[in-house]
């Protein structure tokens, strides 16, 4: 049973091929970057794949059609940066930095303590409501990272969980160094580099997790400094997983030259960059993305990151939501868009591009709403993708479900 989707106002496809006659302007509303197509048609597949795209006039016959109303349909977003699995209640730190108190990582020993009690099944409910809330907000790829955990058995349990709902799943053994190894530093760099790493791909290398990540933060007296993120780095490419990094977050640092340089596929929230990281982002363009999260600069009060000058200068950049307990409990990457079109300098379609394109290409997928092509898809209740900034705040857009075979 195919199905055709009409009544498409605006199609995001992120296939260039569908630009022809667009012409990027200032006053462009994104069509030539988005590859939009207006009064659009779709068909998919009984397997959910996508068999056909283009507009409706010229739509071919499908065993069944629904119509979406005049509705705006976008590529389903990718969150590629989340720590979904955490027990426990960070939001009086949160109020605390409302007031002043600033953000060090020092909160992460206590979503640790809440984790390491909490049961699996508990674990398990907790990691997929934020999930389904995160597809009722449009987002259907999501990147989970374990990290909260910090023992062998309690991150190999939350790779597990993770890898229940997502098979983008990333191993943050360095998060930051457990309380119970503060005193020797490199004993727990030995143990998440052995041990653990050893455990993860014990079954092949991306049989639990998909990359490693290291919180490469030399201003924060709990996570890693240049030379241990390199050693962890460099033993995750040994062991056959791709790389990530957390870098710049709370100050300039090595974390950004370090991923360009490893080639990591993200580098992450890059929220203080010099010149000379830039430099380096542009350089690694079509291997690193700059990965932005606004949500962690508004929930930190921090200063937003010029996206404009490293679009401009040419460097890929992705935004993500970065959901957390503690920088960030936000789940919606609509309300990511928003604070890149308010606060960061992007265009809506930029902005869009970033949240689908761009985060889909650091997880190593084409997120093109092309023939051949899974039909994750989202829609909106609103003729064109400008609503999703336009609207900010307002549930106006869901991953679009469709029948299984
Ligand atoms: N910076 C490191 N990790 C998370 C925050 C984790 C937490 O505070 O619980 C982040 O991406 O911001
Ligand atoms: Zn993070």
């Amino acid at each position: 049973m195919s199905l055709l989707l009409t009544g498409i106002a605006e199609l995001t496809t992120n296939d260039p091929t569908h630009a022809d006659g667009h012409v990027a302007t200032r006053s462009d509303p994104g069509d030539a970057l988005l590859g939009v197509v207006r009064e659009a048609a779709l068909v998919v597949s009984d397997d959910g794949v996508i068999e056909w795209v283009g507009p409706a006039s010229e739509a071919p016959a499908a065993d069944a059609r629904r119509d979406l109303g005049g509705r705006a349909v976008i590529p389903g977003f990718v969150d590629s940066h989340s720590h979904l699995v955490f027990a426990g209640d960070r939001s009086a730190e949160f109020a605390a930095r409302m007031t002043g108190t600033p953000y060090d990582g020092g909160g992460i020993a206590v979503s640790v303590a809440a984790t390491r009690a909490a049961s699996d099944d508990e674990l398990r409910r907790l990691v997929a409501g934020r999930v389904a809330e995160m597809r009722a907000q449009g987002t259907t790829t999501v990147e989970i990272k374990s990290g909260y955990g910090l023992t062998l058995e309690d991150e190999l349990r939350s790779l597990r969980i993770a890898r229940e709902l997502t098979p983008h799943t990333t191993f943050l053994g360095a998060h930051v160094v457990p309380p119970e190894y503060a005193a020797d530093r490199a004993a727990y760099v030995e143990l998440v580099t052995g041990p653990m790493l050893d455990a993860v791909v014990a079954d092949g290398p991306t049989a639990l997790a998909e990359s490693i990540d290291v919180f490469c933060e030399p201003h924060s007296a709990h996570a890693f400094d240049g030379d241990e993120a390199r050693t962890v780095l460099e033993a995750g490419r040994a062991a056959g997983l791709a790389l990530r990094v957390h870098g710049n977050q709370l100050g300039h640092g090595p974390g950004v030259q370090l991923a360009c340089e490893l080639g990591a596929r993200s580098v992450d929230h890059c929220t203080f960059l010099g010149d000379e990281d830039v430099d380096a982002l542009v350089a690694a363009r079509g291997t690193t993305v700059a990965t932005l999260l606004p949500g962690v600069e508004f929930s930190t009060r921090s200063p937003y990151p010029d996206a404009r000058r490293l679009v401009d200068a040419g460097v890929d950049v992705a935004l993500a939501s970065d959901c957390n307990p503690g920088t960030c409990y936000s789940s919606s990457i609509p309300f990511a868009i928003a604070l890149a079109v308010r606060e960061m300098g992007l265009t809506p379609a930029e902005a869009l591009h970033a949240a689908t394109a761009v985060s889909a290409r650091s997880l190593g997928l084409d997120r093109r709403v092309a023939p051949g092509q899974p039909a994750e898809l989202a829609v909106l209740d609103a003729p064109t993708h400008l609503h999703l900034a336009y609207r900010a705040g307002v549930p106006i857009v869901r991953a679009l479900d469709l029948p299984k075979a």
